[in-house]
């Protein structure tokens, strides 16, 4: 079987570093080519090396056309306006894209669904088994349980340098719960609370951020109800994980037909 050549966009971010390491150690897996933006400091430096992998003689380029001539995909843990515009290039070209980016606007995400018609898209907030099994949990939890009895918040701590809130995995836990109970999370989320908020709405689902030091990624969706509290709990403590996920998309997706899919649809998770 031939080796499935992947492309790591932000090769040299935090994500980025552990791709490249976690693409070296899977079977059936290539890294073909780092990218990074123009400007960026890591521009000529080893992929490998930066990544602590050892020398891969994958030069971090910002030269995007070399870098996806003969790619069969594209991991990208990036920021928003360059997924947008990355899916927009796979859809032309065929590729898979594997989108672990978090924080788009509504807009972004219909330009990613309409790239999805060409692109074979594998896109989650969490690329992790654990998150995507825990997201299962909640919404049974939330369907059991009803919204009457049992108020849903969602809580998360991420290290200092995380730029959006609340995480994409928070969100996605979010949706987990709007889905159990059958309702639609934009029309019921509470994301911040400050001053005299008076009283808890009824059949909100909350979300409280909290952000320092090194933390790798907890979240905890909590239960509450009159008397007790059941608290369904992810840490992170390693981003192999997420890396493990994105890269188990890729070799998935290369398989599929264009089409927007999730980490539950790659695990089979999926109902
Ligand atoms: N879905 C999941 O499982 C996970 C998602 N994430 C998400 O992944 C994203 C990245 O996280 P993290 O690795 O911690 O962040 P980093 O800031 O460490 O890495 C992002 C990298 O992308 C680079 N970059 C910025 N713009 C471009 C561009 N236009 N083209 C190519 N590269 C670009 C940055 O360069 P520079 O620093 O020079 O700006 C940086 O090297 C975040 O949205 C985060 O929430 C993170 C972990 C898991
Ligand atoms: O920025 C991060 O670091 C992470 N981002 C993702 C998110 O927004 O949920 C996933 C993980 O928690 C780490």
């Amino acid at each position: 079987m031939s080796e499935t050549k992947l492309v790591v966009l932000g090769a040299a971010g935090r994500m980025g570093r552990t791709l490249v390491s976690v693409i070296q150690e899977t079977e059936g897996a290539r890294l073909h080519a780092a990218l990074e933006h123009s400007g960026s400091p890591a521009l000529g430096d080893d992929a490998g090396t930066l990544a602590g992998a050892g020398h891969l003689g994958v030069t971090i380029t910002d030269d995007v056309n070399t870098a996806l001539d003969g790619a069969d995909g594209i991991i990208d843990f990036t920021v928003p306006v360059a997924s947008t515009g990355f899916a927009a290039l796979a859809a032309k070209r065929g590729l898979v894209h594997v989108i672990g980016t978090t924080g788009f606007s509504a807009e972004d995400e219909a330009d990613i669904a309409a790239a999805a018609k060409s692109a074979r898209i594998v896109k989650s907030g969490n690329m992790s088994l654990g998150v995507n099994l825990l997201a299962g949990l909640v919404e049974k939890a939330a369907r059991a349980l009803g919204p009457d009895a049992f108020d849903i918040e969602i809580l998360e701590m991420h290290h200092r340098h995380k730029v959006d809130a609340p995480s994409g995995t928070a969100l996605l836990l979010g949706e987990a719960a709007a889905k159990g109970r059958n309702v639609k999370l934009a029309d019921n989320s509470v994301r911040v609370r400050d001053g005299h908020t008076g009283p808890r709405e009824a059949g909100a689902i909350g979300f409280a951020t909290l952000r320092g030091g090194s933390v790798v990624g907890d979240h905890s969706v909590i239960l509450a109800g009159e008397g007790e509290r059941i608290e369904l709990s992810h840490l992170a403590a390693d981003r192999a994980i997420f890396a493990r996920g994105a890269v188990r998309g890729a070799l998935w997706a290369k398989d599929q037909a264009p089409g927007l899919y999730s980490m539950r649809d790659v695990l089979g998770l999926a109902d």
